[in-house]
């Protein structure tokens, strides 16, 4: 017997009234709806065999560019790209400075995949599609993802233009029931009960630190916790005190699922936040925050970004699988 079974059983029995059945078998569906168990394993298999099939490339790296900082793309060598609308099973970006496409290439002699353009649970994708590249990724043989993103910081020494390395996360909409796991697991991927203790790589972690060092950009590093909102509006004031108070350095509306995802199925995670704005916090305060606005932050850093990001892949080791791989089932 499944939930909504149990709770019609409940209606017919007159456990429960009827305006609570409806909620209820509404709360239901829509979990449901927001699983990935309503992709199966071949959904992704038929997206990486059609990508196998129109390229060449064998990516080792994957790389998910944030609000405004797609042009990391640009610098990849050998370059063969693809429409998301073209790639089986991929969904479309909706957000402006996410351009949809997948661009294959080499930087600094690694095969790499780089998505300029990433998918968010507020443009209304499941978050089995938000996350769907990520499992492509794995079937594709890429061993380690690096994810970027834009985010307003709530921490008093986080500037816009600065670069946070992602210490670890929270994944506000996985509290409430919003992850990308829910679902029956399937195996072929990774454990039911996957750990996120480790998910963001401490030795690429402190190779970045290392690369900030000789790029004579450590004043504009650190490193920090990201926080997963679900958007799309900006922060409240109350909100931002909130997650302040709870110690989050930065926050924006994507990452945590597609990180969740990636440990799941044993990949070497980095992320790293561009910071675009300061989160708000005071009512005396009248800055407000707006997406062109974190665009051209996001712009206006690239370059530096770029720079980090290619020493990063030119100098990490890719045969280290990191801490989270449970040795490949495919
Ligand atoms: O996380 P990325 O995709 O970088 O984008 C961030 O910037 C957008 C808001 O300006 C939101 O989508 C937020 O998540
Ligand atoms: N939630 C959230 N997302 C962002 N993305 C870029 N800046 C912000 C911000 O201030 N808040």
């Amino acid at each position: 017997m499944n939930s909504t079974h149990m709770l019609l059983f409940c209606l017919r029995e007159r456990l429960l009234d009827s305006d609570v059945i409806s909620l209820a078998c509404f709360l239901v569906e829509d979990l449901r709806a927001s699983s990935p168990a309503d992709l199966s394993h071949d959904e992704y298999q038929t997206a990486a065999d059609w990508l196998r099939t129109h390229t060449r490339h064998r990516p080792e790296v994957a790389i998910i560019c944030g609000s405004g900082l797609g042009m990391l793309a640009d610098t990849l060598g050998c370059q063969e790209s693809f429409a998301y609308s073209d790639v089986p099973g991929f969904p479309q970006s909706t957000v402006q400075g996410h351009a949809g496409r997948l661009v294959f290439g080499v930087l600094k002699g690694k095969m790499c995949v780089c998505m300029q353009g990433r998918f968010h649970m507020y443009e209304g994708h499941t978050l089995s599609k938000t996350t769907f590249p990520v499992r492509v990724f794995k079937l594709l043989g890429v061993k380690t993802l690096i994810v970027t993103n834009a985010a307003g910081s709530l921490a008093d020494g986080l500037q816009p233009g600065d670069i946070m390395i992602i210490k670890d996360h929270i994944n506000f909409p996985g509290f409430v029931g919003l992850n990308p796991l829910i679902g029956p697991n399937d195996d072929k991927f990774g454990p039911r009960f996957p750990a996120m203790s480790n998910c963001y790589d401490k030795e690429l972690r402190c190779l970045a630190t290392e690369i900030g060092k000789q790029l004579e950009i450590t004043g504009l590093m650190r490193e920090g916790v990201y926080a997963m909102v679900g958007g799309p509006n900006f922060e409240s004031i109350a909100e931002a005190r909130l997650l302040h108070r709870l110690g989050v350095d930065a926050v924006g509306m994507s990452t945590a699922p597609e990180v969740v995802v990636a440990t799941h199925c044993g990949l070497r995670v980095f992320g790293l936040s561009l910071i675009t704005n300061k989160v708000v916090k005071t009512y005396e305060d009248s800055d407000s925050v707006n997406h062109e606005g974190v665009l051209e932050v996001s712009r206006l850093r690239s370059v530096t970004v770029q720079q980090l990001v290619t020493e990063l892949i030119g100098k990490m080791d890719i045969n280290n699988n990191g801490p989270n791989d449970a040795g490949t089932k495919f």
